[in-house]
């Protein structure tokens, strides 16, 4: 089970309240802006820090030049916490496809190539992993050929999120083109797409034969899908989900903890959004928060919102995504 690179979410704090809940064999950082990493101090960087229990941890990078990405890949080693690096060919935000960073890298080949290249020479053995998207349109030979690329390359994982990159988010995501591209390479397969409960985990390893299973949005909405996830594939009863008010506060505590003040508030109110789409009134309880001007404030509200909630049953599926 896998945790999905998120941005704006899965930095130290979330990753260390995910770990905490367990199930999770791999996670992954937000992507992380090449230019700024190779040009940065990243020292002091808070997106860089790792946090607590989230090992082995693969660093996302999402850029387009081979010179940058290769000084971006050498200062995430030499910060000697990452397992693994992630090149991103998955974004479809409007600014990353305008470098022709992202998913603009699927189509051009031999750009892609020499990211890979890059990469690899940087990134001195670690292992290299590329999330890719379905391609510009549904094309499945086409998709066939690129990871084929990919595995020459010494790509070491996929993780497919098998949607194009017009569709966004609209659609759903095409588990049968996941099934294609672990019958097509020999290297392991993570799949990504609508997983909003353990048992469309389950379902997901059964249809498709990939070797991970990655989770986003429901992971927002519920840190500790992966927990349940790993009861349901054990046939053991999960244990029950937390008082609705305390994953939130204990994420403040932790954003805290691993981030500067300005931003753990920013962060924290963004998660909200997320969050409270578990509840019928989460958008209404939204609003009323948004009032508030500091963290301690906001949460001494949830804390009052939240306290005759309850947890529906999964599916945990957002209704609005941003
Ligand atoms: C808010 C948000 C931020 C995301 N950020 C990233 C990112 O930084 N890098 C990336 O490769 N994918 C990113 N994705 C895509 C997810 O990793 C994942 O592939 C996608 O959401 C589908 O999985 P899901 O249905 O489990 O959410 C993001 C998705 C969302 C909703």
């Amino acid at each position: 089970m896998v945790l999905a690179p998120l941005a704006d979410y899965t930095h130290a704090a979330f990753r260390t309240l995910v770990a905490d809940y367990g199930g999770v064999g791999l996670f992954y950082t937000e992507m992380l802006n090449s230019r700024i990493l190779a040009f940065g101090s990243a020292a002091r960087d808070p997106y860089l820090l790792p946090g607590r229990g989230d090992r082995p941890l693969v660093a996302q990078v999402v850029g387009g030049d081979p010179d940058v990405v290769f000084r971006a890949v050498a200062r995430l080693v030499s910060l000697g916490h990452f397992s693994a690096i992630d090149i991103n060919m998955a974004c479809t935000r409007g600014a990353i496809q305008r470098f022709g960073w992202g998913v603009s890298l699927m189509k051009d080949s031999f750009r892609a190539r020499e990211i890979l290249r890059a990469v690899r020479d940087a990134a001195a053995g670690l292992p290299l992993t590329v999330k890719i998207r379905s391609g510009w349109e549904h094309d499945l030979p086409e998709l066939l050929r690129f990871v084929r690329l990919l595995e020459e390359e010494g790509a070491s994982a996929i993780v497919l999120h098998p949607r194009s990159a017009r569709e966004g988010f609209r659609r759903r995501a095409r588990w049968e083109e996941i099934r294609a591209v672990v019958r097509e390479v020999s290297i392991p397969v993570i799949g990504s797409g609508d997983v909003f409960s353990p048992e469309d985990a389950r379902r997901m390893f059964l249809e498709t034969g990939c070797a991970g299973v990655m989770i986003g949005r429901a992971a927002l909405l519920r840190p500790w899908i992966f927990r349940d996830t790993e009861a349901l594939l054990r046939n053991e009863l999960p244990p029950g989900p937390p008082d609705p008010f305390s994953p939130l506060g204990r994420l403040a505590d932790l954003m805290k903890e691993f981030l500067p003040e300005d931003m753990a508030f920013k962060r924290f109110r963004l998660y909200c959004f997320w969050y409270l789409q578990n509840f019928p009134f989460g958008f209404h309880y939204l609003k009323l928060i948004q009032k508030e001007t500091d963290l301690n404030s906001m949460l001494k509200r949830l804390q009052g919102l939240l306290a005759g909630e309850r947890f529906p049953a999964y599916p945990a599926r957002p209704v609005m995504i941003r």
